[in-house]
């Protein structure tokens, strides 16, 4: 188990390292469109649990959700205060 903080930090250090392997440095190597397809598709996956999956399921699929955002804001060097200012 993670926080939020603790992901965002580890997904700065992939992205940095350009790690083979890492499904974060593969998406941020692609760019903000492919990353933007993705926030988009597990926006959707996130509605749908919501509507027809219980909750373990819904959970799941926030917890991906959260990531694609956090990799979209490492892609575009937003930091987790440039979002809580927003808060
Ligand atoms: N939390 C996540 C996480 N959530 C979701 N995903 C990715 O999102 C995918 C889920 O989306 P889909 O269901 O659409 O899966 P898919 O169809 O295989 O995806 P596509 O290849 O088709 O895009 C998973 O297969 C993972 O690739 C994640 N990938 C990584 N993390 C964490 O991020 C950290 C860094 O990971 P790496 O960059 O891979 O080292 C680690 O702590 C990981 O646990």
């Amino acid at each position: 188990m993670k926080t939020f903080e603790q992901l965002f930090a580890e997904l700065q250090e992939k992205a940095a390292s350009g790690q083979t392997g890492s499904r974060t440095a593969e998406l941020v190597q692609q760019g903000v469109h492919s990353i933007g397809k993705k926030v988009v598709e597990e926006a959707a996956e996130v509605w749908m649990a919501a509507e027809h999956e219980g909750a373990d399921r819904c959970a799941e699929e926030i917890s991906q959700l959260l990531y694609h955002l956090q990799v979209m804001m490492v892609a575009r060097g937003i930091t987790l205060e440039d979002v809580y200012a927003h808060l």
